[in-house]
């Protein structure tokens, strides 16, 4: 890791506010083309002509010994938005996909091969998608590395449409597999860099709503699927119209990329850096093109180009890195340890087999409460959205895990005394049957964990790009939703056999369980990373998870970015425009 000496500097022209590192030791390629303003020496002179004149150079002992970087202090530009969203059609489809097959699986009856679907047929449809996920995230992080984030969405656009054709013309069962395996290779490729593209052209402070719109995005899908599923149930055909309609985003996605560009980021790791720069004069349009070049130098300069004569090697030095540098290390185990927590506190299974658990507890109408979770999954990320940067996420998923334990253990309660047992093949013996209050207890206790679940746990991890540095980013991802795509397979393929085996008593008290534990691993190790650039994030994980030093830098980066912000209103208001953070001001 390079060692960064930073300094700070204000402008307070057209309200910006920046501080600049001064940083030091760089290998980033291309340096050159937009090097010659060097951080330090551009800035202080030709003080009085230049537009940047009141901006002031002096090195600044932060007291969290952490970076400081150019931040530009500016609403959030419609670019920025409409990249955001454009990626975040890769979320919809991840929720639309995973979302549409259990309502297809019902409609579907004898159009594969002329018989009805086994169970096991059914199984294996379902987690052919998962599986084609797994496998793609593999590779997915290190092909956005070579070949870069925008190609690989339109690629994995592609395989939407190759797997949605397949399954719509679909009459035997092996071609419908085979369409869910490759529309599932897009769906990994979509959950990995989709929000790895948002969170890389975020401005910090809201980086972590703007990747929530993604994970919005995907709760959303997975509620339209199953209410288009419930309205076309009865259609003839009707589930391949579902299948179908996922051709519409895709479409819609790969059209507006052909005109929007790749991330700075990646243009800054290539050596592109004009195009960088020109891409962050879009993003944030009222900075002065001084500033985007110095934040173009800043990012170059913290740009480790990995060492290696091929593309092979240059991937294997990448892979010994994440694993040799104790911060990049770091940051692997908290992304796959989230990625893990998410999967393997139940969620999914609750989602794919919540029709059978509520038709088990005495409910007929098990399509509309599975529409009713769905729905309180979608709020309450909506609720994550206003949270994750104002509150945190360590402090969101700090409530929502206690919350998902409480809600599993009166639900694993209620479950005991209503006295279920799960036979094989999927059905049920209940000995207490009929509609009971147990059953009201039941439901009401899985919309409770929907909530908590969806609040923290099931939006968080999603955040994973901003714990890993720019050279490691793609392959540290890869390995983390790699972590939640096999956690998804494993916990919606034994499920059902946990129900069987351990009843569902002891299911909902083993998740319960896993949700405490995932509590006391949260709460001694993942740090608070809102409104921290994405460079400063190694400075934390440094030399351990440092949770009281990323608190308060989290922190003072808040009072920071208030400051900036009034700062500006004053300046709208006609009052004294400037008038710097205290810190800013420590010259
Ligand atoms: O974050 C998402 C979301 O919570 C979805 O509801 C769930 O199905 C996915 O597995 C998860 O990754």
């Amino acid at each position: 890791m390079p060692q960064h000496r930073f300094s700070e500097y204000t402008a307070d022209e057209k309200g910006l506010a920046a501080t600049t590192g001064a940083v030091g030791h760089g290998t980033g390629a291309g340096a050159g083309s937009l090097g010659k303003n060097n951080s330090n020496t551009n800035v202080d002179s030709d003080a009085a002509s230049d537009p940047l004149s009141r901006i002031q150079i002096k090195p600044v002992n932060d007291e969290d010994d952490t970076s400081v970087m150019i931040t530009f202090n500016q609403d959030v530009s419609w670019f920025i938005v409409t990249l955001t969203f454009v990626a975040s059609i890769s979320g919809f489809m991840f929720g639309y996909d995973t979302g549409y097959i259990s309502s297809a699986l019902v409609s579907i009856g004898t159009d594969l091969d002329g018989q009805e679907l086994t169970y096991g047929n059914k199984e294996f449809i379902t987690a052919a998608t998962s599986l084609g996920a797994l496998i793609s995230a593999i590779f997915a992080g290190t092909c956005a590395d070579i070949w870069g984030r925008k190609p690989c969405i339109m690629f994995s656009n592609l395989l939407f449409v190759i797997g949605a054709v397949l399954q719509v013309c679909a009459h035997s069962f092996w071609q419908m597999v085979a369409g869910r395996l490759i529309m599932g290779f897009g769906v990994g490729i979509g959950s990995l860099i989709s929000p790895l593209f948002i969170g890389e052209i975020a401005p910090k402070m809201i980086r972590g709503r703007l990747v929530v719109i993604n994970s919005l995005c995907l709760t959303g899908g997975q509620l339209v699927a199953y209410g288009c599923g419930a309205g076309l149930d009865k259609v003839h055909n009707g589930w391949r119209i579902l299948v179908g309609l996922s051709l519409i985003p895709t479409v819609i996605q790969f059209v507006c990329f052909c005109f929007l560009p790749d991330t700075p980021r990646f243009y800054v790791m290539k050596g592109q850096l004009e195009r960088a720069a020109q891409v962050l004069a879009k993003s944030y349009s009222n900075a002065p093109a001084e500033l985007i070049q110095q934040k173009i130098i800043e990012l170059n300069t913290l740009n480790r180009v990995i060492p290696g004569k091929n593309v092979g090697a240059r991937v294997v030095n990448t892979i010994k890195e994440l694993h040799s540098v104790p911060s990049n290390f770091r940051a692997l185990i908290l992304a796959c340890a989230l990625q893990g927590i998410q999967q393997f506190c139940g969620w999914n299974s609750l989602l794919y087999f919540s029709g059978t658990i509520f038709e088990t507890v005495g409910f007929t109408n098990s399509t509309a409460v599975s529409i009713v979770v769905a729905g309180t999954n979608f709020v309450f990320t909506l609720v994550a959205f206003f949270a994750i940067d104002r509150i945190g996420r360590r402090a969101i998923l700090l409530i929502g895990l206690p919350g998902m334990c409480v809600s599993l253990v009166v639900c694993a309660i209620a479950f005991h005394f209503m006295d279920v047992r799960f036979e094989g093949g999927g059905s049920a013996e209940i000995a207490n049957g009929g509609f009971t209050a147990w059953g009201i207890v039941v439901i009401l206790s899985i919309i409770m964990y929907a909530a908590f679940y969806a609040l923290g746990i099931g939006t968080v991890p999603w955040q994973q790009s901003e714990l890993f540095p720019q050279a490691v980013r793609g392959v540290g991802t890869s390995y983390s939703t790699a972590t939640n795509w096999a956690g998804c397979l494993v916990i919606a393929s034994t499920f059902l056999t946990m129900l069987q085996n351990i009843t569902p008593t002891g299911t909902f008290a083993f998740f319960a369980a896993l949700s405490f534990v995932s509590f006391l691993f949260i709460y001694f190790c993942y740090p608070e990373l809102s409104g921290l650039e994405l460079e400063e994030v190694q400075m934390i994980l440094k030399d351990g998870f440092n949770i009281k030093a990323s608190k308060r830098l989290a922190k003072k980066r808040k009072q920071q970015a208030n400051q900036m912000e009034s700062a500006h209103d004053g300046e709208l208001n006609g009052y004294n425009k400037s008038k710097p953070s205290d810190e800013l001001m420590e010259l």
